[in-house]
């Protein structure tokens, strides 16, 4: 018997970043949707725990036991007194190491897969539980849709969203590292007077009205300008999907992969191939939100 779960990507509408806390982390308020680009995570019983990794991205993918899809199985079963004996094996489309949470979202597929398999009877709460501790973003990748994380990003409020979005995303070469990007954060802000970090009333405005044109206009990423930094080349990957006709262009989460913002199925058919012919970036994909989270098939 195996079960199989699929799991979105995800893109940050907001990110607004506040100042370092003692613990290292940053206090956020991070506001999440869901894309529909998913990997998907099959639970089989096995002798022992082991990961197996299929797609394009996938020798980017650690098979050990720092894979989060294997935190989670190990998180889950010593919690429960069960021994991890599972094969997981993750089918990858999520690109790897780009800010869409992939590594995140194969954790919580991977924890909701084994809780079905082992029939833990573990509460939804017990495994949000699990997933802050494996990761900020793993909570969200649980619950999908649109939801303000805040503290490090884990304590999800629902957002509402009265629409469908539609992106375009470009692939960078190479991944960013996540503690780097903050890090640069760190220190490009050092000499500033960093605010508290607070969503934007006229986002989740935009987000409940689905109204693409008032999105565009609120979309912020405080990490941008640390990713631009660290990878000037993705100015250029922007400017190309703006100048393709894009609503608006982002960094997503810590990047390097950015986002667009189209208004429709058919733009975002143009802004890819533009993006494509500009040299800019490896590869483009196109998906809508919001897309659920984290759902046994
Ligand atoms: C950039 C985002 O993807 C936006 O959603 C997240 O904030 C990152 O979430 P994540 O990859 O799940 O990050 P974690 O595994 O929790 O933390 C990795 C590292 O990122 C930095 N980190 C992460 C989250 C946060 N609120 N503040 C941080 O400073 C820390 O250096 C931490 O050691
Ligand atoms: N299941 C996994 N899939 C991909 N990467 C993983 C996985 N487990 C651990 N990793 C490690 O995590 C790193 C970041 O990968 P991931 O794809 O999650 O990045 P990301 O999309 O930038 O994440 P985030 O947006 O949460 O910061 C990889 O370089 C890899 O070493």
């Amino acid at each position: 018997m195996s079960v199989t779960v699929r799991v979105p990507a995800k893109v940050n509408v907001q990110l607004a970043v506040g100042a370092p806390r003692p613990d290292g982390f940053h206090d956020l308020a991070n506001v999440f949707l869901a894309v529909g680009l998913y990997d998907e995570v099959t639970a089989t019983p096995a002798d022992e725990l082991r990961i197996t990794c299929s797609g394009p991205d996938a020798a980017q993918v650690p098979l050990d036991a720092t894979n989060l899809a294997a935190r989670a199985a190990l998180a889950l079963a010593e919690r429960h007194g069960i021994a991890p004996d599972v094969h997981l094996h993750i089918a990858k489309d999520i690109p790897v190491a780009g800010g869409m949470a992939g590594g995140s979202a194969d954790g919580a597929a991977a924890l909701l897969a084994c809780d079905a398999l082992w029939s833990t009877g573990a509460t939804r709460d017990e495994l949000l539980a699990i997933c802050a501790e494996l990761g900020s973003d793993v909570p969200f990748s649980l619950v999908g849709g649109a939801a303000l994380g805040t503290g490090r990003g884990e304590r999800l409020t629902p957002v509402e969203v009265g629409g469908t979005f539609h992106w375009v995303f470009a692939v960078a070469d190479g991944g960013l590292s996540t503690p780097a990007v903050y890090a640069e954060f760190d220190r490009l802000t050092a000499d500033a007077d960093v605010p508290a970090p607070e969503a934007s009333p006229a986002l989740l405005d935009a987000l409940r009205t689905g109204d693409p044109t008032a999105l565009a206009g609120a979309l912020s990423n405080d990490l941008q300008p640390a990713a631009l930094s660290l990878r000037p080349s993705l100015a250029d990957t922007l400017a190309a999907g703006t100048a393709a006709g894009a609503l608006a262009a982002l960094v997503s989460g810590s990047g390097p992969t950015t986002a667009f913002l189209v208004a429709d199925a058919e733009s975002a058919r143009k802004v890819a191939e533009a993006l494509l012919t500009s040299g800019t970036c490896r590869n483009t994909r196109t998906a809508v939100s919001p897309a659920p989270g984290a759902t046994v098939r």
